[in-house]
């Protein structure tokens, strides 16, 4: 084969002369690494008193850390692309960026580029059509140090010359690459729709939505990877990324740290709110009560409910009554009503707002022990006058000034009183903090939640609930604790005592569709800045979620400022896979258009099992499945009720424990399925999935897109 033979031989010096840049490359990097060691070590070693200068420290060791861990990633494919632009001028793009000095000049040249840099920019988003200046792209693929492949793509519509090595494109190698049961980065073929989506400058909400396998996920990792770099302060405050549960964070886990990006922190909605609970002490919500309970419209009842319990009306009747000394002070409830005002005025969460009551009850009452003070002293005066016929103040001062003293007037005896020191004393200590406790209550998260939820279930105070649904929230108040509980209790956590401590500059939601408003509320809470990037599909929307459009999933205000994006190649599946997949979609989002296969592949396979038999089918098509894809990765998914004789049937587990590393079948609930993919993928039952919950059409559409290679669909008669 003359073309392969020529083909070789060209490919051959081509990876030459990269692996000599790729070495020097490697070089710089060790010189690099060794020098920043030395730097931080020192840097560990400052020691000051002074807080400026241990400031100024630490945000260096910050940075040198980062720089560190960014050279860390040179082991994995430090450099994998080049452009040559027409004028002859050449980069070569990677992980990181490396600068070459040159000569005594102290000068700097390039030596590799950012893959986030705008030099970079032209390898994501040239194609012959627009080819940004470039002559070609050329694609390196390495193994540790070594460059074992070069693949070119001449963008400017001359022919290949005698350097230019034509071939099979990498994206074509990585989508039919066997599956790991782990995510890749594709830092190395990110396409030019994606790239501009991982590098919008927009700082706001950026919404991408997309069918199955079009990226969505890699997408929303570079873009976390993008934003740290390229977004001031961010790398400061943090990055979230937000999956819907342990299994989907378990399979994306490795991308960001592949792009020399380890301090992200990753999560899912429910543990990120599950600090408010003893760990392990929530367990799962049936899906009425976490459909209502994730409504905004809890927002205010949650509001409400703390609000009642701030010195309400109906219990300011009697006033306040404290003992100040040996005498009784008594506060009317319109001065109490009035310190409440004042209180609620100041904007503060509840706990803050107590305190602002307390002081103005301690005011209210050093007034009243002021004016009572100079009553007294009046009526004395009165009194003694009466009885003397004669000015009190006169006598007091003959008789003072006889002995040499100045006599004092009724107000220098009530300053005596001393009001900040009896504020003081009142502010400091149980007797007043116990009055104000009746009006005005310390109050626990919980107590907050099951007042609220109390309220709900009364009829009319939720629009448009169902009897249900009042059944369900009333069984909820006084019920066990529920992962429903939690953004509720996150939520009142706010109101008692404001935000939480930890906040993020920049969150990334992935399957976002899945993510209730009330858990929005939490998100964003975490997230001052608005700066979101929200990664889902409508159509793979789950039980608490069905039917919302995005408006509604991101609320009213973000959505206003956001900005929308759509994929609409798939990457994942086969056009085949995804002609079985278009009848679902076309009854569950029949206003969504179908992504287009970048690839065709084999016709998906049915099987039957007879009712009762199941597993059996299962096994068979399992063998069959593993056959098609010798090494690769088997998914099994079923309605989460099969699960049980699934498992006995193929000897593997299919609980939430994310499947051991080196299985090559993987068992997946459904409802657990989101995000996931296999090489080869059994769907058991697809009637059972249906029938097994509200959003069964849904799920059943999330397993028929999970495959790369094969699908095979095993219906039960
Ligand atoms: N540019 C690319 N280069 C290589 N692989 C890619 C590229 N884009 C997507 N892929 C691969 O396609 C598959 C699907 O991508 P991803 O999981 O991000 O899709 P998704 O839109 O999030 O899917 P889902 O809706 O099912 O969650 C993954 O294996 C991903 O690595």
């Amino acid at each position: 084969m003359p073309q392969l033979d020529a083909r070789t031989s060209q490919a051959a010096r081509q990876i030459e002369t990269e692996q000599e840049a790729v070495r020097r490359m490697h070089e710089r990097v060790d010189a690099d690494t060794a020098h920043l060691r030395a730097e931080l070590d020192r840097a560990l070693r400052d020691r000051s008193d002074d807080t400026t200068v241990m400031h100024q420290r630490e945000a260096r060791v910050r940075l040198l850390s980062r720089r560190l861990q960014a050279l860390d990633t040179a082991g994995h494919a430090l450099c994998f692309g080049r452009i040559d632009a027409a004028d002859g001028r050449v980069l070569h793009v990677g992980r990181l960026g490396l600068q070459d000095e040159d000569g005594d000049d102290g000068g700097t040249t390039p030596l590799l580029v950012d893959w986030r840099a705008d030099a970079a920019r032209p390898f994501y988003a040239a194609t012959p059509v627009h080819p940004l200046g470039l002559r070609r792209r050329r694609h390196l693929t390495v193994d540790g140090r070594r460059v074992t492949d070069v693949t070119d793509e001449v963008l400017d519509g001359s022919a290949p010359g005698p350097d230019d090595v034509v071939g099979d494109g990498p994206l074509h190698a990585a989508l039919t690459a066997r599956r790991t049961g782990r995510m890749r980065e594709v830092v190395a073929t990110l396409q030019s729709e994606q790239d501009e989506i991982v590098r919008s400058p927009h700082r706001g909400v950026l919404v991408v939505e997309g069918g199955p396998g079009t990226g969505k996920t890699v997408v929303a990792l570079h873009r976390a990877a993008y934003v740290l770099a390229a977004f001031d302060g961010v790398a400061d405050d943090g990055v979230l990324v937000l999956g819907p549960n342990a299994r989907f964070l378990d399979y994306i886990g490795q991308v960001l740290p592949s792009l020399g990006e380890n301090d992200v922190v990753l999560s899912t909605p429910t543990a990120l709110v599950g600090g408010a609970a003893p760990a392990g002490a929530a367990g799962p919500a049936d899906p009425v009560l976490a459909r209502v309970a994730g409504r905004a419209d809890l927002a205010r009842v949650l509001a409400d409910a703390v609000r009642a319990r701030q010195a309400p009306d109906a219990g300011l009747s009697g006033g306040l009554v404290v003992r100040v000394g040996g005498d009784e002070v008594r506060l009317a409830p319109d001065v109490l009503a009035g310190a409440r005002t004042r209180a609620q005025d100041a904007g503060l969460p509840h706990h803050g707002g107590r305190a602002v009551f307390l002081e103005e009850v301690a005011e209210a009452i050093v007034d009243a022990v002021q004016v009572d003070a100079r009553e007294t002293l009046e009526r004395i005066d009165a009194e003694v006058e009466a009885m003397t016929g004669r000015d009190l103040d006169a006598i007091a001062a003959g008789g003072l000034r006889s002995l040499g003293l100045e006599p004092l007037s009724g107000s220098d005896a009530l300053d005596e009183m001393d009001p900040d020191a009896l504020r003081e004393d009142l502010l400091g200590g149980a007797v007043l903090d116990r009055a104000v406790e009746t009006f005005w209550p310390r109050l626990e998260p919980g107590q907050v939640v099951a007042a609220a939820l109390e309220r709900a279930a009364a009829p009319g105070v939720l629009p448009g609930g169902t009897d249900e649904e009042r059944a369900v929230l009333a069984r909820a108040a006084a019920g066990p604790r529920t992962e429903a509980h939690l953004p509720l209790l996150d939520e009142a956590g706010e109101l008692l005592d404001g935000p939480p401590p930890r906040t993020y500059g920049h969150v990334v939601v992935d399957e976002a569709q899945e993510v209730t408003p009330m858990q929005w509320r939490a998100v964003l809470r975490r997230c001052p800045s608005r700066s979101l990037t929200v990664v889902g599909d409508l159509a793979q929307a789950g039980p608490t979620t069905e039917g919302v459009a995005w408006a509604d999933v991101v609320g009213p205000d973000l959505w206003r400022r956001a900005q929308v994006r759509t994929l609409t190649v798939s990457y994942r599946t086969t056009a085949e896979i995804l002609d079985v997949a278009r009848p679902v979609l076309a009854r569950i989002a029949p206003a969504q258009p179908a992504s287009v296969a970048v690839r065709r592949g084999e016709e998906p396979r049915r099987a039957t099992a007879p009712r009762g038999d199941l597993a059996g089918a299962v096994v068979r098509e399992v063998e069959a499945a593993r056959a098609d894809v010798p090494g690769g990765l088997v998914g099994v998914l079923a309605a989460d009720a099969a699960l049980g004789d699934l498992e006995t049937a193929l000897g593997v587990h299919g609980a939430a424990d994310g499947g051991a590393d080196g299985d090559v079948v993987r068992l997946v609930p459904v409802s657990q399925a989101r995000g996931l993919e296999f090489d080869a993928v059994v769907v058991a039952d697809p009637d059972g999935i249906v029938a097994a919950r509200s959003c069964g059409e849904r799920d059943l559409y999330v397993a028929l897109t999970r495959a790369t290679t094969t699908l095979t669909v095993v219906e039960v008669h």
